[in-house]
C-alpha cells in the first residue's frame, strides 16, 4: 500500500540504542524518527496529460461551505486506490465533480484525459460510476436496467441485450433477473449497481461504499474484480468508511479532511503512530508474564481474554518482541498487526496529527 507522501521529508537512521551486557533492551516507548518503507514514493506532481485520474487544486463552495477546498492527487491505471475522510470531509463533493455531475469553482480535473467540465460525454464513455445507493428504476428488472443502460451508452439493441446477460451473471442475479429490481436485496442492489457501472467496458471505476450490504462471498468477489479490473489497465477510486476493508483491497490512498488532501508531515506523522499487534500463545500466562520481563511498558500492553494486544511504534520493534518472546520459550500461535496500514494512517490523523 503507498499512501502519496508529498513533502515527505528523508528518513533518518536510529542510532543503535545502548546495550548493558545480561539486562534486556527496553522496548522504546515514544515513536523514534523513523520511517522506513521502501514503498513509499514521493510523487512528482501530477500533470494534466497523465492517464487515470488526475485531480489539481479543486475547490468546490456550497455558499459559504467550502466542501472541497485544495484537493490535488492521481490515481493511476493499473491501480485501486482508495479515498478516505471522516463524515463531511468532501468524498462525496469530489466525486460529483470526478462523474461531471458538479463543476469546480477552481483547479481542474481529468478522467481518462477528458475534462468533465468541457467534455462531460467523454467522461461519461470511459467512466464507470457506482453511487452509494442503487438509486434506479424500481418497477424495472435488472435486466431490463442493464439493457436501458446499455441502449443509453450507444450499444445496439442485440449488443446491449448480450452485454446485460453477460453482466446479469457476473452479479450472480440469474433468478431475479426477471423481477421488479424493488425486490433486490441491498447486497444484491449493490451487485447490480456495480456491473452497471461495467455495462459500457469503461476503463476508470469511481466507487462510493462499494461493499455495503455485501455478504462475505460477494466482498471476496468485489475485491476480485476490483482487482482483475485493475490489473487489466483500469484505474480505480474507491470511497468508503471501511478501513480494514481498504486495506485489503487498495494499493495507494489518498487521505482527506476538512476539504482537503492531508500529506506532508501530518501524513508522515500519521503513519509513525504506533500500532497494536495482536499476540496469542498457548500459555497465556507465559505471555503476560514474559511481555512486562522483556521490557515492553505496561501501559503498552492491554489483555483481552487470552489475546494480549502491545502498541509498538515500528515494526522493528514488534519483529524484536517476537524473537524475545520466542527466545523466552513462550509458545507464540499468532503474532500480527490488529490493523492494517490505512487503519492505522486514518487513526493517527485522527488522534491529533493535525
Ligand atoms: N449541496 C450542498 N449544499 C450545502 N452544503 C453541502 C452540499 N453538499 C455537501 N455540502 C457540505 O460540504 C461538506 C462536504 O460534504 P460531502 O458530502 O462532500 O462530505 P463526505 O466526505 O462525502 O461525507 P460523508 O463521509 O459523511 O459522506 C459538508 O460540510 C457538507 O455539509
Amino acid at each position: 500500500m503507498t499512501v502519496p507522501s508529498a513533502g515527505a521529508p528523508e528518513p533518518v537512521p536510529s542510532p543503535a540504542p545502548p546495550h548493558v551486557d545480561g539486562a534486556p533492551e527496553p522496548i522504546p516507548a515514544t515513536a523514534a524518527p523513523v520511517f522506513v518503507d521502501p514503498l513509499a514514493t514521493v510523487e512528482p506532481a501530477p500533470g494534466l496529460d497523465a492517464d487515470g485520474i488526475v485531480v489539481e487544486h479543486v475547490h468546490r463552495s456550497f455558499g459559504t461551505v467550502q466542501a472541497v477546498r485544495e484537493m490535488t492527487f492521481h490515481a493511476r491505471p493499473g491501480r485501486v486506490t482508495a479515498l478516505i475522510g471522516p463524515n463531511g470531509a468532501g468524498k462525496t463533493t469530489l466525486l460529483l465533480m470526478l462523474a461531471s455531475l458538479l463543476a469546480p469553482d477552481a483547479g481542474a480535473i481529468r478522467i481518462a484525459r477528458a475534462d468533465p467540465v468541457r467534455d462531460p460525454r467523454a467522461v461519461r464513455r470511459a467512466m464507470g460510476w457506482m453511487p452509494d445507493v442503487l438509486g434506479t428504476w424500481r418497477t424495472l428488472t435488472p435486466l431490463q436496467i442493464l439493457t436501458t443502460v446499455g441502449r443509453l451508452h450507444g450499444l445496439s439493441r442485440a449488443a446491449a441485450k448480450e452485454r446485460a446477460s453477460e453482466l446479469i451473471v457476473e452479479a450472480r442475479l440469474e433468478e431475479l433477473a426477471g423481477r421488479p429490481s424493488r425486490v433486490l436485496s441491498r447486497g444484491q442492489q449493490q451487485r447490480l449497481g456495480l456491473v452497471r457501472a461495467l455495462v459500457h467496458r469503461p476503463s476508470v471505476l469511481l466507487l462510493d461504499e462499494p461493499a455495503a450490504g455485501l455478504d462475505p462471498t460477494s466482498r471476496v468477489e468485489l475485491r476480485g474484480m476490483l482487482r482483475g479490473f485493475a490489473a487489466a489497465g483500469g484505474t480505480v477510486l474507491i470511497s468508503s468508511h471501511d478501513l480494514s476493508e481498504l486495506d485489503e483491497m487498495a494499493d495507494d490512498a489518498v487521505f482527506v479532511d476538512r476539504g482537503e488532501v492531508v500529506g506532508g508531515e501530518r501524513l508522515v506523522l500519521a503513519r509513525q503512530a504506533a500500532r497494536e499487534w495482536r499476540i496469542r500463545a498457548l500459555d497465556p500466562r507465559a505471555l503476560s508474564y514474559q511481555l512486562a520481563n522483556i521490557g515492553v511498558a505496561f501501559d503498552r500492553v492491554r489483555i483481552e481474554g487470552d489475546v494480549a494486544y502491545v502498541a509498538l511504534d515500528r515494526d522493528e520493534h514488534a519483529a524484536d518482541v517476537l524473537a524475545r518472546l520466542v527466545g523466552a520459550g513462550v509458545p507464540i500461535i499468532h503474532f500480527a498487526p490488529a490493523v492494517g496500514d490505512i487503519e492505522r494512517t486514518y487513526l493517527g490523523l485522527a488522534g491529533g496529527a493535525r
